[in-house]
């Protein structure tokens, strides 16, 4: 069966690799050992090769320079290739199953949203409001920081899309948010019971509640100050959209920001925690902030702008935990690439975990040193930096979502100490998890 495989996808001008078994490939493989599994196949065929993962047969490419012409050059034929499950469900006018003239529009509007001075008029103000109650009342209590940073992340980006409204809907929106996260990553069959079916269910439960929740606006006229009411006002943006592209555009910025920002954010207590003379500075520089201030005084642009530091240790998290392993990406054509022939429809998993590693770019990379970032000019504008992507996909909620992060690491430090109850497993592949959840215990600072 093994030989099967490889007589299978044996093609004249194919990167070296291994396909695995039929249909199930090297997942397994892929999904037990994980980095080791991606660094044992390049030290065999080099930093491109094959390998069948994933249901589809799939170019690795841990090649930095090829990583970044493949996230530069979506024009040739190399767009998003996420999984069948994922765009089932996050919608059909979801931005990764968009391309070309549709992709840039779909952007152009998100972007409008979420511009730097709708950050500082609108969106900082309402993550400042909803971080001062979500970190409320912590004190004396053991808290599982994974499931309060998740929470965090989808709540707070709720209160951004709906304002006042999203209190009347967010008990009802939770567990249905978390089943169409669960879905998005599933295999797509369509039986009673399995977690894409479930995942397909809460979107059509979303798809509702949002449809109700636009008729209502609609009906009482009421302007609304928040990314849901910019989006109805079409006619004066030059952004037009259609109910259901209004719709896919919510469910976007609500999928794309919860599992980053929440795993940021609880690795950075973690990171914290290990780290002593870190939380020292990073408390420092926001105790300094909060002395200048009254205690009503919201988080505004220059207090963020000040935030060097947590900045620094934003950065130095996301890159030593690796939030994001890579992008994935699928042919429009048969074509060439580092003098390789990759056929058309093939995935390309633009795999850039190693990079965050490389000690030529990362002096000692395994220890975590958020003072290496704070030359800015330096490491954050490096060619090889993928932490939020690349090229015309390149993250464009970065800004928001590290305000959102900071906002939350000033209220934690300068409200709290904190010490972990201990015994708590961390995953750190395929993707960073506490499969428990990690418990700390909280007393006010
Ligand atoms: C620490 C937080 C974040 C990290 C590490 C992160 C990372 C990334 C990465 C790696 C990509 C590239 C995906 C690709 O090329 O296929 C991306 C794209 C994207 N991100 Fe983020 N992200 C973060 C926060 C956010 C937030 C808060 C939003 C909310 C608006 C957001 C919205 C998006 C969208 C819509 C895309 C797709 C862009 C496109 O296809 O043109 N992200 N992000």
């Amino acid at each position: 069966l093994l030989r099967w495989n490889e007589v299978r996808y044996r093609k004249k001008g194919l990167p070296p690799g291994t396909m695995g078994w039929p249909v199930f490939g090297e997942t397994t493989e892929f999904l037990k050992q994980g980095p080791n599994f991606m660094k044992n196949q390049r030290a065999r065929y080099g930093s491109v090769f094959k390998s069948h993962i994933l249901g589809c047969p799939t170019i690795v490419s841990m090649d930095p320079d090829l990583n970044r012409y493949i996230l530069m050059n979506e024009a040739k034929g190399l767009v998003p290739g996420y999984p069948q499950s994922m765009l089932d469900i996050l919608g059909k006018c979801n931005i990764a199953a968009v391309h070309g003239s549709t992709h840039k529009y779909m952007r152009g509007a998100l972007l409008s949203l979420i511009s730097p001075t709708m950050i500082r008029e609108q969106l900082l103000p309402t993550i400042d409001e909803f971080m001062r109650i979500h970190l409320s009342d912590w004190d004396n209590k053991i808290i599982d920081i994974q499931l309060k940073t998740k929470e965090m992340a989808l709540l707070s980006s709720l209160k951004q899309i709906a304002g006042s409204d999203s209190s009347t809907i967010s008990q009802a929106f939770m567990p249905e948010f978390f089943k169409l996260v669960l879905g998005t990553l599933s295999l797509p069959i369509d039986v009673p019971g399995t977690n894409y079916s479930r995942g397909i269910q809460a979107r059509k439960n979303i798809v509702s509640m949002l449809r109700q929740l636009i008729e209502e606006r609609r009906a009482s006229k009421e302007t609304h100050q928040d990314m849901l009411g910019c989006l109805m006002k079409s006619e004066e943006s030059r952004y037009k959209l259609t109910d259901e592209e209004i719709i896919d555009q919510i469910i976007t910025i609500l999928y794309s920001g919860y599992e980053t920002v929440s795993t940021t954010s609880m690795m950075a207590v973690k990171y914290l925690h290990d780290h002593p003379r870190v939380l020292q500075e990073l408390r420092k520089e926001h105790l300094a902030i909060k002395e200048k201030k009254r205690p009503e005084d919201p988080i505004n642009l220059t207090d963020l702008k000040s935030m060097c530091f947590t900045r620094a240790v934003i950065f130095e998290t996301s890159r030593l935990a690796t939030i994001v392993n890579g992008v994935l990406r699928k042919t429009t054509e048969e074509m060439e690439l580092n003098g390789f022939v990759i056929p058309k429809g093939w995935r390309i998993y633009v795999y850039t975990r190693e990079i965050n590693y490389d000690p030529f770019l990362y002096l000692e990379p395994l220890s975590f040193n958020p003072w290496r970032w704070l030359d800015k000019s330096r490491l954050e504008s490096q060619n090889y930096l993928f932490i939020f992507g690349g090229g015309t996909r390149q993250c464009p909620g970065k800004e928001l979502g590290i305000a959102e992060i900071s906002t939350f690491l000033h209220y934690f430090v300068t409200r709290y100490r904190w010490e972990e109850v201990g015994g708590d497993a961390l995953m750190k592949f395929p993707r960073v998890e506490a499969p428990n959840g990690l418990h700390i215990r909280v007393s006010s600072y």
